[in-house]
């Protein structure tokens, strides 16, 4: 297998299908790919449909309508049948080394000699991962984020005897199903991400071990401060911003001292029996009662709303699920109709896009001022199919509307899909009047139409003046194919109070 063919799999083998397992099939499934997994646990499957049914709902919201067509789910009998004709292998066992050193090289020998594992490790290094399989060279550590089919991030960490082609792939695939890849340069046990993780969850459990706080007072510390910027921004850059005007170095010279003093202790404190009921106690007064599934939706609804806000900044994870969601858009384009093509109503396609984030406005849909935007660009498909595009605006002449009517039917969200289908209704030597019908989604709801009048005009003179002869007729043409349509619902409507 190639890298190449690393970003266009078919089919991958999860092995554990636990928390992140469940959570990794959830990611790929959604975005197409077909998943067996194995674990022997008898209640996978029941745990499974739950995490995919968040994960789905959660990507809706996300993605909607660009996401794909969903790969299939199988539950495999052992783990031989589950990577026997896998792609890639995702590895998410439990974090205990000896096991996954066996079990690594059984799926080694049972997988495709084009295949290649990832491993989902938070912290095992792979060198000793892969020291019992016949083809070390095929395994890389791909550790992800929980939950797996919301946060981008995946950290790629070879061992020693990992080939390039392997994290190659293993990159490839992970950017297929829309994730950031780092990579780890060094390996390193706790790679980047859960060494900085991990120092900041020993100091909380010293802070409850101490009596100093309780878990709900330390979550208050991070989740109202700290944690709002780290989601975005991390560590240096906030921290940049916090050394004023002169940035890192001021920051460096006055705040650099105390890391000399002993406020961290950065080794964790035993957890005794005692220590670990009153941290479970804490946890559960906390929790006041919410089942995890209900958590597990609030923690993705927060996300959902939180990568709209980042891509609509076009910035952090945002970037992200931007570059996912032009791919996704791109690959499901193919069998689309062309934009200016003629439908099988008459009617002229004019714009099909997915909504985008900067389209939303605080009531969570399509914006007003976004219509007129959508129908005056659909306007000028139109204008360029009779001509009148940007060469002969170019050379002094073009269209100007004078006159507007939008009605307001139904609405869009985000991840909705619209197209706007349009009719010439007339036609004269220097007026069109068009009208546009904007539906959402495969049923094709109508949620609004406008209707305008434009004028043709010497731009420079700033007059209206007769359209050129061939752009009449394009013009007529397409008023003609069009009139044996019935007249639109709502042409020539006014705004008036009822009675
Ligand atoms: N939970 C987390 O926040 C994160 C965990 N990870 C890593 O992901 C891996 C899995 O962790 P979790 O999903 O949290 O654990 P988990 O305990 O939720 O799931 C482990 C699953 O493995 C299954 N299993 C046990 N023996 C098996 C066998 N012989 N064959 C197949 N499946 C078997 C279990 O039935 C269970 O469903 C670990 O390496 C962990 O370090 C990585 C990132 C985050
Ligand atoms: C606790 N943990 C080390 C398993 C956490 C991770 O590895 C990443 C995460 O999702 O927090």
């Amino acid at each position: 297998m190639t890298s190449e063919a690393g970003s266009n799999i078919r089919k991958v083998g999860i092995v554990g299908g636990g928390v992140i397992g469940a959570g990794w099939a959830a990611r790929f499934v959604l975005n197409g790919i077909d998943v067996s997994i194995y674990d022997p646990d008898p209640e996978i499957e029941r745990k499974t449909a739950a995490v995919i049914a968040n994960a789905r709902r959660a990507l809706s919201r996300l993605f909607g309508n660009a996401l794909p067509a969903e790969g299939s789910i199988t539950f495999a009998a052992n783990l031989q049948d589950a990577v026997r004709d896998a792609d890639f292998i995702q590895e998410s066992l439990p974090e205990r080394e000896d096991l996954k050193i066996r079990l690594l090289a059984e799926m080694d020998a049972a997988m495709p000699a084009h295949a290649v594992i990832g491993s989902s490790t938070s912290g095992l290094l792979p060198t000793k991962l892969q020291s019992g399989m016949a083809r070390p060279d095929r395994l890389v550590v791909g550790h992800p984020f929980n939950p797996v089919y919301l946060l981008p991030l995946v950290e790629i960490c070879g061992g020693d005897q990992t080939s390039q082609e392997t994290k190659d792939i293993a990159a490839a695939v992970y950017t297929q199903i829309g994730m950031k890849v780092l990579h780890v340069r060094k390996e390193i046990d706790g790679f980047i991400a859960d060494r900085l993780l991990e120092a900041v969850w020993r100091e909380a459990l010293w802070l409850i071990n101490d009596g100093i706080a309780t878990a709900s007072e330390i979550d208050d510390a991070v989740r109202f401060g700290a944690g709002m910027r780290w989601s975005f921004m991390g560590t240096f850059l906030v921290y940049r911003l916090a050394g004023g005007e002169e940035g890192m170095r001021h920051f460096l010279h006055q705040f650099g001292p105390s890391m000399e003093w002993p406020w961290t202790k950065l080794i964790g404190p035993k957890l005794t029996d005692e220590l670990i009921e009153t941290i479970a106690r804490q946890s559960d007064e906390q929790a006041g009662g919410i089942d995890l599934r209900t958590y597990e939706k609030l923690r993705d609804d927060c996300l959902v709303d939180l990568t709209h806000a980042l891509e609509r900044n076009d910035f952090a994870s945002g970037q992200i699920a931007r570059a996912h969601r032009a791919r996704l858009t791109d690959a499901g384009k193919s069998a689309a109709p062309a934009i200016g093509s003629i439908r099988d109503d008459g009617r002229m396609l004019t714009i099909a896009t997915p909504v985008q984030p900067e389209w939303i406005d605080y009531n969570e849909h399509l914006t007003e001022y976004c219509y007129l935007k959508l129908f005056g660009d659909a306007t000028d498909v139109v204008l360029g199919a009779i001509g009148a595009g940007a060469d002969y605006v170019a050379a002094g002449h073009s269209w100007y509307t004078v006159e507007t009517h939008i009605r307001h039917l139904g609405q869009a969200r985000l991840g909705d899909s619209v197209e706007v289908r349009t009719r010439v209704v007339a036609a004269d030597a220097k007026r069109l009047h068009v009208f546009h019908e904007m539906v959402r989604g495969p049923e094709a709801v109508v949620i609004a139409t406008a209707e305008h009048m434009l004028v043709h005009v010497n731009a420079a003179a700033e007059k209206s003046v007769p359209a050129p002869d061939a752009m009449q007729q394009a013009a007529q043409a397409l008023v003609t194919a069009q009139a044996s349509l019935a007249p639109p619902e709502g042409m020539g409507r006014q705004i008036r109070m009822p009675g």
